[in-house]
């Protein structure tokens, strides 16, 4: 008999399926904290959650039995992945049931937003007949900024051009032809700042999301625009919102999730008459409800049960017969897809892996996903993993294309991946495992280099020009960044050069912005591995 432990309010009848098998036993036990779940979830062998369980390491440890979790909803931020993946406890989620629901919400809060609807029902109900404060504006014509074209960023985009609306949309994975099928104008996050009346964010909360909007942003902001955030607190600076909101740039905001949830009673937002709030609803719907928790519950009985399933956002299954073979470079592949990712700076529609040396006689599917993860887990977060990149890949058009060689230029085996961009631009980062050296990246774009991939680098593009290590350490030194290692690689004297530094720390952007006023540098990145 398995045991099952409900943690967070999910439907019943959503979970009726597992209620009624013979094989398992359901509890529900909601509202506990993490000493209490940790105390009794050695008994159970899955676990039902919502957003409100945090599923720590102190959880997995305590969960001698689990083997999944299941997460009736989308974000996985509450989840701690890696504790699960070390315990091999499967994580798995609902991608799919609540998108409709949380667009339908994004666009309630965006009308009642328009038309000051709480603040005037508040008034209203309080006894005061007040007709002259909550002068609206239509959507018709204004223009709506989409960050984050997903499943929930898409379906608001259809439903906004029905409104009459313009939409910029600003994806990293939006190609301009993928833009044009779905009718809406592809456009960078300056464009979006600078142009849209209304600004909504669907994106998972990353490193790269977190303050995507702050104190810069706000500064370059057309006036008067008004502000959703139906997907993570935190994409938004909060703090740099309220300021932007009483200097008059920003007219309104509508926020269904919050840094910290639930906010403190003095949280700027509840105090504020612009901003408008809701406690994380954006997935409450019968309809939603009952549809993730059907998923998750089909998943978590095959899982209990042996079978396939297909959502699980840790779980990697290799086939132990070619396991031997390519472990040793699932980290080295990973690391070259997130490297090639983090130096493309356009939407990418192609992955093109070659595998060069006697790797090339084995079914290399394993080792491609991580490659496939490393380039995409830099936009789409700790959703993406080596059972569901694929998937991501395909369901964003972008072509995964293998192609092998038994030579491999004097390697044992050679790794090249590259990134093949909307306008035909291309990224190359080759890299193999060297006897008794561990990983190498051996090769960026044309220019062969010799740098272990790890930790914080600065990819440097400029002319070869005498005094150029010079000035880029000193301008280093000056802003406190110790050089661990440094590499220069060029193709003739004189041209097109590019030098990859190791960095103690992760670099301000500020500095970047520094680095690239250097006359004869051309840019400069940095990439963490
Ligand atoms: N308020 C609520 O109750 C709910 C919130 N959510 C949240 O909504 C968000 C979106 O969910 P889905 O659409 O289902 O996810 P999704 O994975 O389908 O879409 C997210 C999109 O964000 C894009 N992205 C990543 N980094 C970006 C960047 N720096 N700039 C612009 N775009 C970027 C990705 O390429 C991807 O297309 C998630 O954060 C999810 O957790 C989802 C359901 C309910
Ligand atoms: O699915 C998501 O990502 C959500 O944020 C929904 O959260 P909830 O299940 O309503 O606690």
């Amino acid at each position: 008999m398995f045991k099952v432990l409900v943690s967070d309010p999910i439907s019943d009848l959503g979970i009726q399926q597992l209620m009624d098998a013979a094989d398992v036993q359901v509890e529900k036990k909601t509202g506990l904290g993490e000493d209490e779940l940790a105390a009794i979830i050695g008994e159970y062998d899955a676990l039902l959650v919502r957003s409100q369980t945090r599923v720590t390491e102190k959880i997995m440890a305590a969960g001698t039995k689990l083997k999944v979790v299941g997460r009736a909803g989308v974000g996985v931020d509450n989840i701690d992945l890696e504790a699960a993946t070390k315990r091999g406890i499967i994580v798995i989620n609902a991608p799919d049931g609540n998108t409709i629901t949380t667009c339908e919400h994004t666009f309630a809060m965006m009308m009642a937003l328009a038309r000051h609807i709480p603040q005037a029902y508040a008034k209203t109900v309080g006894g005061v007949w007040d007709r002259k404060s909550f002068l609206g504006v239509e959507l018709r014509n204004k223009t709506l900024g989409v960050m984050g074209m997903g499943r929930i960023g898409s379906e608001v985009a259809k439903r906004a051009k029905a409104f009459g609306m313009n939409i910029l949309a600003f994806d990293p994975f939006l190609t301009q032809e993928r833009a044009e099928k779905m009718e809406v104008k592809l456009a960078s996050v300056d464009d979006i700042i600078r142009n849209a009346d209304f600004m909504t964010v669907h994106t998972p909360l990353t490193p790269e999301t977190r303050h995507m909007i702050s104190r810069p942003q706000f500064e370059v902001m057309k006036k008067g625009m008004r502000i959703i955030n139906c997907a993570r607190g935190g994409i938004i600076d909060e703090v740099a919102l309220v300021e932007a909101i009483n200097e008059g740039i920003v007219a309104g905001a509508a926020f269904d999730v919050f840094e910290i949830e639930p906010p403190q009673i003095d949280h700027p937002f509840l105090s504020n008459p612009k901003v408008i709030v809701t406690p994380h609803l954006g997935a409450s719907t019968v309809e939603a409800q009952e549809n993730v928790a059907i998923d998750v519950s089909e998943e978590v009985l095959h899982i209990l049960r042996n079978e396939p399933f297909k959502n699980a956002v840790n779980m990697p299954p290799v086939a132990a017969s070619v396991m031997n073979r390519l472990q040793p470079y699932f980290s080295i592949g990973e690391k070259l897809g997130s490297f090639a990712a983090q130096s493309a700076n356009q939407a990418v529609n192609e992955i093109h892996v070659d595998y060069a040396g006697d790797l090339s006689d084995v079914d290399t599917l394993p080792l491609t996903r991580y490659i496939v993860k490393g380039v995409l887990a830099h936009h789409l977060g700790s959703g993406v993993n080596i059972v569901n990149c694929m998937h991501l890949a395909k369901s964003r058009d972008i072509n995964v294309v293998v192609t092998k060689a038994s030579k491999s230029k004097g390697f044992t085996n050679l790794l090249t991946v590259t990134l093949k961009t909307q306008n035909n631009e291309e990224t190359l980062v080759a890299g193999t495992l060297l006897n008794g050296y561990g990983e190498r990246i051996v090769q960026i774009d044309k220019f062969p280099v010799d740098v272990a991939p790890e930790g914080h680098q600065i990819l440097i593009s400029h002319n070869d020009k005498p005094g150029m290590i010079g000035s880029v350490g000193t301008l280093l030194g000056q802003n406190d960044v110790n050089i661990a290692s440094m590499q220069v690689g060029r193709k003739i004297i004189g041209g097109e050069a590019i030098m990859i530094l190791t960095v103690d720390k992760a670099v301000q952007k500020d500095v970047l912005n520094q680095l690239t006023t250097l006359p004869e540098l051309n840019s400069a990145i940095e990439i963490t591995l």
